[in-house]
């Protein structure tokens, strides 16, 4: 008999919008939300509409930009929003967090050249993530100079435009094939969700139940992990 899950309607989920990121994260969080009653086709639909929704579930989607995530959240135009930790350290928002949902799981690290010297100068530092690189060395009294950069970040050493990069390590490919080795990780990265403070109180029936159902939905895939060989592979070359 197929297995019956409550669906977010029964559990009270109604008219609550989700920010959510529409880049890597969007299929392992439809596969994490259809353990909550949530239509995997409302979040994946193959179109380009911004605004989706699960009438059934009681919840609308917005399909954003990961960095934008936080900010439709901290104003009140999302109720929920679902952003990696990475996002939240790089620059601060005024939000409550109280899942943590255990996908898009990497780690911001530093990396470079293998055998190269220190230079003779300031430590060059490219990244899309310049907050957290220079709290980072900050705290380890490490004078830097921070250049920042959107993406294709592994090329900053090749070229010569940085000595080092700070940036998300997940299985290591990216390094391994632009012949770039990690020298240490800052912090471990997950997605998680983040809630609109007034919302949490003026909708508190509504979001509460959502909050309680993606707990349970959340160990489950952190089990599925662990238990998967694949999964552990990954991790070790990532180091
Ligand atoms: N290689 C990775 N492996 C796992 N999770 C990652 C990886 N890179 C990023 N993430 C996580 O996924 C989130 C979204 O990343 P994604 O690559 O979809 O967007 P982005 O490249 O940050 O933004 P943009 O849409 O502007 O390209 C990041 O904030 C981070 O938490
Ligand atoms: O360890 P890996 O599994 O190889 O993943 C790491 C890569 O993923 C991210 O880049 P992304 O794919 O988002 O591209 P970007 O250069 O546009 O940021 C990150 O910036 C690394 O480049």
């Amino acid at each position: 008999m197929p297995e019956k899950r409550p669906t977010l309607r029964a559990l009270g989920g109604r008219g609550v919008t989700i920010a959510v990121p529409k880049g890597r994260i969007l299929k392992p969080l439809a596969d994490l939300l259809e353990k909550v009653g949530v239509r995997r086709e409302a979040l994946l639909a193959d179109d380009r509409t911004l605004m989706r929704e699960d009438r059934e579930a009681g919840v609308s989607f917005l399909l954003l930009k990961p960095d934008d995530v936080p900010t439709y959240v901290e104003y009140g135009a999302a109720d929920l929003g679902v952003v990696g930790r990475d996002v939240l350290l790089e620059r601060e928002y005024d939000l409550y967090a109280p899942v943590d949902l255990g996908i898009g799981r990497c780690r911001m690290m530093v990396a470079g050249l293998p055998d190269r010297p220190a230079p003779p100068r300031t430590l060059r530092v490219a990244t899309k993530f310049p907050n957290i690189a220079a709290a980072h060395y900050a705290r380890r009294g490490i004078p830097v100079e921070i250049i920042f950069v959107q993406g294709s970040v592994e090329l900053a050493p090749i070229t010569g435009l940085a000595d080092v990069i700070v940036d998300l390590v997940e299985s290591g490919e990216t390094l391994r094939q632009n012949g770039l080795v990690t020298f240490e990780t800052i912090c471990d990265v997950s997605s998680v969700v983040v809630a609109n403070r007034a919302a949490l109180k003026l909708k508190r029936d509504a979001i509460a139940p959502i909050l309680a159902a993606l707990e349970p939905a959340r160990a489950a895939t952190t089990d599925a992990r662990t238990a998967s060989p694949g999964t552990r592979r990954a991790s070790r070359s990532a180091g």
